[in-house]
């Protein structure tokens, strides 16, 4: 049995896989215990853990630490790659990409065969990342999640102070509170018009999302294949020996 995590700033998603099926499967925030407490029942029929992750050294140390502790399997990252398979990364440094990014490439490759394809991840950050046919990632966009973007509105401007609200609509606002979650409607609306304008420019045949905030981009009207494991989907793929070519 094997343990796959992606382990993002905010929450981190795991599986327990045998022989490639999914059997027991979560979210869990990174600070507290329970993930370790849902997965504990399997720990000692773990084999091994395959991490995927974009938290700081410090936070990656003292996950592997407490993995250890409470589990005898070998602890394995993994890192975006300059290429796997026919997939090639478009950084000319690799490593300075976010291994979800990649992971998330590697789940899309695997799902859609030769087709080409988006991956959006909302998570704490946004990503889009583009990949042609061929394999060839044409390269991709970061942008603020809807927290960091609230976050920093909350805590960068002295007058802006507002309630939660979650607005659908992105109608011109009346109130403080409606401004900014009508604005993070319109700029949602904006992102999803000018990646269906990039998908067909680019000739994408699909566009997949992940992350935590991917039903609202869906509610905004991005037409794409939701799955929330889709890292974890690459992860599997890669730490199962799916080789670079
Ligand atoms: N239960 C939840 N806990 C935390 N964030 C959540 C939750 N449900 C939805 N979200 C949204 O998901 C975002 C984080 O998405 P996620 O994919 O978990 O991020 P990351 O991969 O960066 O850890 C948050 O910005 C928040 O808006
Ligand atoms: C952009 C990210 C912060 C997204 O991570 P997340 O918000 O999902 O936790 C992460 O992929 C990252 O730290 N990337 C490194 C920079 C890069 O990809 O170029
Ligand atoms: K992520």
């Amino acid at each position: 049995m094997k343990l796959l995590i992606d382990a993002g700033n905010t929450r981190i998603k795991w599986q327990l896989r045998a022989r490639g099926d999914v059997l027991e499967k979560g979210f869990a925030s990174l600070d507290e215990d329970v993930g370790f407490k849902d997965w504990a029942p399997w720990a000692d029929a773990i084999e091994r853990i395959a991490i995927s992750t974009v938290i700081s050294e410090d936070r990656r140390q003292h996950l592997q630490a407490r993995l250890e502790a409470a589990c005898k399997a070998p602890v394995i990252f993994h890192w975006a790659e300059n290429r796997r398979g026919k997939l090639i990364n478009a950084y000319s440094d690799a490593t300075r990409m976010g291994a979800d990014r990649w992971h998330a490439m590697c789940g899309g490759w695997q799902a859609t065969g030769d087709g080409s394809f988006a991956v959006v991840d909302a998570g704490s950050a946004i990503t889009v990342d583009y990949v042609a046919r061929s394999g060839a990632h044409l390269g991709g966009y970061i942008l603020p999640g809807k927290q960091m973007m609230l976050r920093s509105l909350k805590q960068d401007a002295a007058r802006i102070g507002f309630d939660s609200l979650d607005a659908e609509q992105g109608s011109p606002g009346v109130s403080t509170t409606e401004c900014v979650q009508h604005g993070l409607a319109w700029l949602r609306e904006g992102m999803v018009a000018r990646l269906h304008k990039d998908v067909s420019h680019f000739g994408l045949d699909r566009v997949l999302v992940t992350g935590g905030d991917a039903s609202g981009l869906i509610g905004a009207g991005l037409s794409a294949i939701h799955d929330p494991y889709l890292v974890l989907n690459g992860l599997a793929a890669v730490d199962g020996g799916w080789e670079p070519e």
